[in-house]
């Protein structure tokens, strides 16, 4: 994707199922999902009611069981974190109730290499573009917020336990969710960069 396509889409969504896992193969639980990776398209069908239509949606990318996090980076993260060494901001959010593998697309696992998450690729793809870069001098600032039940600590500060104060909110976001075990992943990528003589 050329820069000028990313600036002109803002907001793309993806959906990544999971394979089931032990417990739910287990208990037999039944497959309800089903994707049409070509037009990337999902169906859910209600359990016990197979003969009604399934409720159907449309995503930027649809992913399965099948596909590694080695492909979703490259096809729905690369082009926005090139957008970020280019001076555009940019912002991966995963979403998604407990258990549905947020865990495993952000930070992945080491092995099979093609399951490494999201933020070790873009952290590697960071550090290369800024090594390849000619010219250029680059300024990278890191923190690492958690955010859960309305408390905010700093989990690269000195005492990781250390409740933050919200000092000043300049505009309040709220998200109702069903579920409360529903958390969620947010990798912020900004850059500031100068161009050298
Ligand atoms: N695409 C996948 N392929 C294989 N296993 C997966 C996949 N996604 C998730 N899993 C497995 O499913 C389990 C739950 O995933 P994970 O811990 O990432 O969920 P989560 O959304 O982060 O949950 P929580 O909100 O409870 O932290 C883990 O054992 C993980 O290894």
């Amino acid at each position: 994707h050329s820069i000028g396509k990313l600036s002109q889409i803002s907001v793309r969504v993806v959906v990544r199922s999971r394979p089931l896992n032990d417990r739910e193969k287990a208990v037999s639980s039944g497959v309800v999902l089903s994707m049409d990776l070509q037009h990337c398209q999902c169906f859910i069908w209600k359990p016990g009611a197979e003969d009604e239509p399934p409720k159907q949606f449309t995503f930027d990318g649809t992913y399965s069981g099948e596909h590694a996090t080695e492909q979703l980076y490259n096809e729905a993260v690369c082009p926005l974190v090139e957008g970020v060494t280019e001076g555009y901001n940019g912002t991966i959010f995963a979403y998604g109730q407990t258990g549905s593998g947020k865990s495993f697309t952000m930070q992945g696992v080491s092995e099979p290499e093609a399951q490494r998450g999201v933020i070790p690729r873009a952290f590697e793809h960071i550090f290369e573009s800024i090594q390849c870069a000619e010219n250029t001098k680059f300024l990278v600032r890191a923190c690492y917020l958690e955010i859960y039940n309305e408390d905010v600590r700093d989990l690269l500060g000195n005492d990781v336990k250390q409740r933050l104060e919200v000092k000043f909110v300049s505009f309040v976001i709220r998200v109702k969710t069903q579920d409360l075990l529903e958390e969620a992943w947010f990798l912020s990528l900004s850059f500031l960069f100068f161009l050298g003589g």
